[in-house]
């Protein structure tokens, strides 16, 4: 075998796999598997497969995920940098799966980055609803914004906090709440030979503490009847069955619910994890915690047995590295809420006067703002809006994105720029901060005194002077006909790659697309293939490339 795996490890798996332990470990000499998943928020996976410049298999617990050859580079390709697709290992497709958030839950994933299962998540969103998306580490945070952001999703905030601290600020909050949890990572030994070399240093006991903690402050943010689901990337016994046994324990209005169970997918496995307590013996002194007074939580007659309803992913028995997935449902009467669904508080909607067009996304019409689009194919003289129609507009965003107020100027800059550049409407609660403009999606008041990275859907910033500079991440989320002015590049020509690199382009006016009124010079939404890539400003047939420098096309 390649791998050298910790004997400690070894010797484990081979007492509880039994038979199973010669082909599980054969599994380690197999290639690993790679998978992408469609970015739906962008793309239907049937335009994606239509449309795939790679050779791809399903991937049978995921209806958007498939399998990837990772010779084929899925990381250098255009549509990668266009957010069309995330590149996921395949069995950390399905915790976001089991949770099976629908438009207009509130969401919230707890350990999150580099966000995977959150722009999963947010896809089966489709915008509508709620995403608090929070990782502790910060500068893992990073990585996760960015993936939110390339993903074109727009109702997502994203924290750096402790779950203690989300916890006061959303109590009951939450439909459905992932736990995806840091773990010793037995899973990713075939994918990362640097999780072997970790597996001493993130001891399963460590693991076992944090993953207590986390699970016993999550259940006070969940909204009566709501759902959380438990994962991990390792097979020990003591970080998956017993700690969700010794939450079972310690909350008894929850239960373990019934995942869609794919038929590669085996049962937990709660035995072995009976056979530690018993011998009083394990990785995690957890195994053995008494209530005051009490017998050990584990040892109570049935204490383990619900556990055999979670699922294992096994990288011999399905094509995946290796998961562990467990549902967990409050079982109190799901929660009323005084908004519609996916409205939370004063999200832009009840009671307002609304455009009478829904938000774009998702949408495939262009719908009546298309139909006034100029230049669409031989350049045509754009028709000119009246100034009275323009401020109309202007009004009408003002009165969709309601104000929060604070910083006047970069408001005034932002509606005035939204105006002008995106005309269809934006949801979310504009919120301030700094130099920044977003659409927050959530009462704007519960991230007061939080640890926040993005407040929402981040539109721009002011730049000295006043001017406002559009956000990366409002090019991503847009569509084509979302936007007042767009080029449309080709991903078979080069010029999609020169402007992923950054450089600037040089044609005319004729190839700007644009929406009734608009004139040619100003910013430009750049799509490859049709799908939004980011901003550039054109002027006098040269088009400055605003791709941001940390987002760049190299090599
Ligand atoms: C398995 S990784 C998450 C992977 C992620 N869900 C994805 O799909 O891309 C676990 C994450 O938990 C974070 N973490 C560890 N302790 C935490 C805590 N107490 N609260 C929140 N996040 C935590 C780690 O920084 C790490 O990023």
């Amino acid at each position: 075998m390649s791998i050298q795996l910790p004997p400690l490890f070894e010797s484990r798996m081979q007492r509880w796999l039994g038979s199973e332990y010669e082909s599980f470990i054969a599994s380690y000499d197999r290639p690993r598997y790679a998978g992408i998943r469609v970015n739906t928020l962008k793309i239907d996976a049937d335009e994606f497969l239509a449309a795939s410049p790679f050779g791809l298999k399903p991937i049978p617990w995921c209806e958007t995920g498939y399998y990837i050859d990772e010779n084929q580079r899925p990381g250098k390709h255009p549509y990668y940098h266009a957010g069309l697709y995330y590149i996921q290992e395949p069995s950390a497709m399905e915790p976001a799966e089991a949770l099976r958030p629908e438009p207009g839950d509130r969401v919230l994933d707890l350990c999150a980055a580099p966000g995977g299962k959150s722009t999963q998540i947010a896809a089966k969103l489709r915008g509508e609803g709620i995403l608090v998306t929070n990782d502790i580490s910060a500068e893992r945070t990073k990585a996760l914004a960015k993936n939110i952001e390339m993903s074109g999703v727009r109702n997502a905030v994203v924290l750096n906090e402790t779950p203690e601290r989300i916890a006061e600020k959303f109590p009951a909050y939450f439909d459905k709440i992932l736990i995806d949890a840091p773990c010793s990572g037995e899973g990713m030994f075939r994918k990362d030979p640097d999780a072997v070399r970790q597996w001493e240093k993130h001891s399963v006991e460590v693991c076992t503490v944090m993953q207590r903690d986390i699970l016993d402050t999550v259940a006070s943010m969940l909204a009566s009847g709501g759902r959380i689901v438990y994962s991990t990337c390792t097979f020990s016994p003591e970080e998956n069955e017993a700690m969700i046994a010794l939450f079972l324990a310690r909350h008894p209005d929850f239960a373990v619910g019934e995942l869609p169970h794919s038929p590669l997918f085996a049962p937990g496995r709660p035995e072995w994890a009976a056979g530690l307590v018993e011998s009083g013996g394990g990785l995690s002194p957890l195994l053995h915690e008494a209530a005051p007074g009490g017998e050990p939580l584990l040892s109570r007659p049935g204490a383990l047995a619900p556990t055999a309803r979670a699922a294992r992913i096994w990288p011999h028995l399905a094509e995946g590295e290796g998961h562990f997935v467990c549902v967990l449902e409050h079982t109190g009467e799901k929660a009323a809420r005084a908004c519609a669904a996916g409205t939370a508080g004063p999200l832009v909607g009840a009671g307002e006067e609304r455009p009478a067009e829904a938000p774009a996304g998702g949408r495939k019409d262009r719908g009546p703002k298309a139909a006034g689009r100029a230049g669409d194919r031989g350049g045509a003289a754009p028709r000119r809006e009246d100034k009275a129609a323009r401020q109309a507009r202007g009004r009408q965003k003002d009165a969709y994105i309601r104000e929060e107020a604070s910083e006047e100027t970069v408001r005034r800059a932002c509606l005035d720029f939204l105006a002008e550049q995106v005309p269809a409407p934006l949801r979310g609660t504009l919120l301030i901060s700094g130099d920044y403009a977003y659409a927050c999606p959530v009462e704007p008041e519960r991230l007061r005194g939080l640890k926040v990275r993005r407040s929402g859907f981040q539109l721009g910033m002011v730049k000295a002077g006043g001017r406002f500079v559009p956000s990366h991440a409002l090019a991503a989320a847009l569509k084509p006909a979302e936007s007042a002015r767009t080029v449309r590049l080709s991903s078979a020509q080069p010029e999609a790659i020169s402007y992923l690199k950054g450089e600037t382009l040089t044609f005319g006016q004729e190839r700007i697309e644009r929406a009734a009124g608009a004139e040619a010079k100003g910013y430009v939404l750049v799509t490859i293939d049709g799908y939004s890539a980011g901003w550039g400003k054109w002027a006098a047939g040269v088009l400055k490339n605003e791709y941001p420098a940390g987002w760049r096309w190299n090599g």
